[in-house]
């Protein structure tokens, strides 16, 4: 079963600039999470926090019982072994393939030989349908492939925890609901606990069992899809439909000026673009492939989430009610029972990435946009326990992977570093 992650009051600025403050939430064991938030709120920040590569100014972060944020280095590399991360474009070492670069992890935390790291890796390779590309380097594939051998190599220490910043970006949309599937075909698999942190609504609303948002440095929400999902706060309503009217600027929070601007924009029918969909029609979570094994965590998800009922808005409620019915009707369908639901249940369609199989995953990936930036760090030569926090989360640079390729040898980015566990460690306590 995958382990439970705690965060509580947690606070993270640079310099004078907070990002998030008080932040408290809690990853249920093997339930699958997802993080919301505009851009700049501070999702990957929190998702670097949880890993240890940053360190926050206040609270904690308890994963299978230690503190991340007090621990040791020995203790942080241990449990660092606990995590499986994908990088927003795979974080893939450019000058080694693919299957090298999935190989990675097992060659430097275990002993184990190059047969059983063969078996293993190749074992992966198949899970996220890259058969055939083992050979290629980064540069030679799409940015779907990159992503797909990112989420490989994530898996290959059997994580308890698995991390997923944007796993959608630079994806097609049918990639993405391919890679969504995989993701809980994975979490079917393996019980592991996931948080998705991500903008794509699509994954947001069929995906996680959790769902949280950042906002103007606060965790505005965190609990069951449909918490979220029906809710009326006008900045979650705003972040669903993509409209430009709404709490949401494109850079600053908006003052009440512009504020009275848009609303008299919209009383004169100018459209802020975004849709009109009714997010409070709840979609349905999508569904192990065919010959999967059952999702643990939805028993334990279930009984959480009747405990919490009572204490959630009138229409969450009614959403989760009418979810836990919809899924009892699809298990008795799958039992040739018929079973008693609620009028109108199950009436909606089916997703698309529900509906998919992964047959189809050996297919050329798609769009390939991996100018992603972030500034995780490189690899250092050096395997001492200080040296966790460098070590084991591979190269990342700014840029294609492609850029790397001509570069020769290991790669060892530019010395930029998200890791800042040494160096503010003094300024908050
Ligand atoms: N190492 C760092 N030093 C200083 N500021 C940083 C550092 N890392 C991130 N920030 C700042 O923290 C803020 C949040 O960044 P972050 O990348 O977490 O946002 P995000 O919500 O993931 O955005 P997006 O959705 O666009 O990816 C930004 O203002 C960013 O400039």
């Amino acid at each position: 079963m995958g382990v439970e992650v705690s965060v509580e009051h947690l606070t993270k600025s640079f310099g004078s600039q907070t990002i998030w403050r008080d932040v408290t939430l809690t990853l249920p064991s093997g339930e699958v999470n997802a993080l919301l938030g505009p851009s700049g709120t501070g999702k990957s920040v929190f998702l670097k926090t949880l890993i240890g590569l940053l360190q926050p100014d206040q609270g904690s972060v308890i994963v299978d019982g230690t503190d991340i944020t007090q621990c040791s280095a020995k203790e942080l590399y241990e449990i660092r072994k606990l995590f499986g991360v994908l990088f927003q474009d795979g974080a893939l070492f450019g000058s080694m393939s693919l299957y090298d670069n999935i190989a990675f992890p097992l060659r430097e935390h275990t002993r184990k030989k190059e047969d059983e790291i063969r078996r293993i890796v190749m074992e992966k390779v198949d899970l996220v349908g890259l058969t055939g590309a083992e050979d290629k380097l980064p540069g030679e594939i799409s940015g779907g492939m990159r992503k797909r051998a990112g989420l490989a190599r994530a898996l290959v220490l059997d994580p308890e925890i698995i991390l997923c910043d944007e796993p959608d970006s630079g994806l097609d949309p049918v990639r993405t609901a391919y890679i969504s599937q995989l993701l809980i075909d994975i979490n079917a698999q393996i019980d592991a606990t996931i948080l998705i942190v991500t903008h794509n609504i699509n994954i947001a609303r069929t995906i996680p069992d959790n769902i949280g948002m950042l906002f103007r440095k606060e965790l505005v929400m965190f609990g069951p899809r449909e918490v979220l999902l029906t809710s009326h706060e006008p900045v979650v309503k705003q972040f669903l439909s993509g409209d430009r009217f709404g709490p949401i600027g494109m850079s600053e929070e908006k003052d009440e000026a512009v504020a009275a601007k848009e609303a008299a924009m919209q009383a004169a029918g100018i459209s802020g673009g975004g849709t009109k969909d009714d997010f409070s029609i709840i979609q349905p979570q999508v569904q192990p492939n065919p010959g999967m094994p059952e999702r643990k965590a939805i028993k334990r998800h279930r009984e959480r989430v009747k405990e919490l009922l009572p204490s959630l808005p009138e229409s969450a409620q009614e959403a989760i009610r009418r979810s836990m019915a919809e899924e009892d009707e699809v298990a008795a369908r799958n039992r040739g029972e018929s079973a008693q639901v609620p009028a109108g249940v199950g009436a909606h369609a089916r997703s698309e990435a529900g509906a998919e199989t992964q047959a189809d995953l050996n297919a050329p990936a798609g769009a390939d946009t991996s100018g992603q930036t972030d500034q995780f760090t490189s690899v250092d030569n050096g395997h001492s326990p200080s040296d966790a926090v460098t070590e084991q989360f591979p190269a990342y640079q700014d840029g294609s992977s492609s850029d790397e390729t001509s570069a020769g040898g290991r790669h060892h980015g530019d010395g930029a570093t998200g890791d800042d566990r040494s160096g503010e460690k003094s300024q908050g306590r």
